[in-house]
């Protein structure tokens, strides 16, 4: 179903380039900002960006460290130009004006102990912030949102959105694509496949019991243990990676792997016009409308002006339903709580 699972994304793009140089002699391009470019997913993250022939200028802005950091990738011999900016001088306005594509990776990670929703107190000021910027200095740009709880950061950039009456709930995507990673990787590890064809649909939101794999939509025949045990390891797979980096931060690597197919997919959408693009992404959603839910992580076809279609969930196992269910009051609240942040703000 995802694109990245037929054929390398960095193959799509690469090929789509070429074709486009061949008919046009000139790429369409765009300009992508990372905000929060100087930390652990930052890094890599604009490395592999570096990497994508379809940004013309990326932008880096950080409170701190980014002109060394562009500096350093601006010496990597692809077309892109890549500028460091720091908050003196206007630097948040100035990387995103123009921007096609926001990437938000700012805020504190997790240490051993935390939940995601512990984030929430120093991350969403982050969050409040960077979304104002993008508001009033490139209303019309996609925001992916990396920072957690992205179950709450997604609604906290709706809610400055609307405050700056730039909403378009079709251009704001939390990230969760790293939760497809792990499973087409946990399951490829069982099944003995490889995980780029392994395409897991993962529904719900970015934290504990709101990740929800569909495992039965895969014909695995797993039995009941192992459902019950890959399922449990796709939920709390960012724990052992918390845990393994023992005080020192979450994932990063595997984060801004994950963080740059996606980004890649949007580019390939709004700058190159492909379609049938579909990405597992959170977003304002009807699914669960009906029960007070108003963001949810589904397949998405993404078009040139954000989200064309949300898919439902499909045919689910009774274990799945319950899985669903308990999803949803952990995520009304985490809504919740993101909106009245917002509301609250004199
Ligand atoms: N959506 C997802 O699947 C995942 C989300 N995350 C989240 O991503 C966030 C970042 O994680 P790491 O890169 O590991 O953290 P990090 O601490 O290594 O990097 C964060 C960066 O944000 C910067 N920053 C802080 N305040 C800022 C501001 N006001 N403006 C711009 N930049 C600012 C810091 O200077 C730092 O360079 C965390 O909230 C983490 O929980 C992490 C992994 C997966
Ligand atoms: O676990 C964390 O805090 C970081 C994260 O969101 C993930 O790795 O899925």
């Amino acid at each position: 179903m995802y694109g990245f699972n037929k054929v390398p994304v960095f193959k799509v793009a690469a090929k789509a380039a070429k074709r486009s140089f061949s008919s046009t002699a000139a790429i369409n391009t765009a300009k992508v900002a990372v905000l929060g470019a100087a930390g652990g997913i930052g890094q890599p993250l604009s490395l592999l960006l570096k990497h994508n022939e379809l940004i013309s200028n990326l932008s880096l802005f950080d409170i701190v460290n980014t002109p060394g950091v562009a500096a350093d990738l601006s010496h990597i011999s692809t077309h892109s130009k890549v500028t460091g900016y720091l908050p003196d001088n206007d630097g948040l306005q100035h990387a995103v004006s123009d921007a096609s594509i926001i990437v938000i990776p700012a805020g504190v990670p997790r240490k051993p102990g935390m939940t995601r929703d512990d984030l929430f107190n120093t991350n969403a000021g982050i969050v409040k912030e960077l979304a104002t910027a993008a508001a009033k200095y490139a209303p019309k740009a996609f925001l992916a949102v990396i920072s957690n709880p992205v179950n709450s950061t997604v609604p906290i950039v709706s809610e400055i959105f609307k405050k700056y009456g730039a909403y378009d709930p079709k251009r704001i995507f939390g990230v969760t694509t790293l939760d497809i990673v792990r499973a087409a990787r946990f399951v490829s590890e069982i099944r003995g496949t490889n995980p780029k064809h392994e395409k897991v649909t993962v529904v719900g939101g970015h934290s504990g019991v709101t990740i929800i794999p569909l495992l039965s939509q895969l014909n695995a025949n797993f039995t009941d243990e192992e459902t019950k045990a890959l399922t449990h390891r796709i939920q709390f797979g960012g724990d052992e990676v918390v845990k393994a980096k023992a005080g020192t931060g979450s994932a990063t690597l595997s984060m801004a792997y994950a963080a740059a197919k996606f980004t890649d997919s949007l580019l390939r959408a709004l700058v190159i016009g492909e379609t049938g693009i579909i990405e597992p992404t959170y977003v304002k959603s009807n699914l669960f409308a009906s029960k007070g839910i108003e963001y949810f992580a589904s397949n998405v076809e993404i078009n040139s002006d954000g989200v064309k279609q949300i898919f439902p969930l499909g045919r689910i196992s009774s274990y799945e339903e319950q899985l669903v269910e308990a999803a949803l009051p952990d995520l009304k609240m985490s809504i919740e709580k993101g909106i009245k942040f917002v509301k609250e703000i004199k």
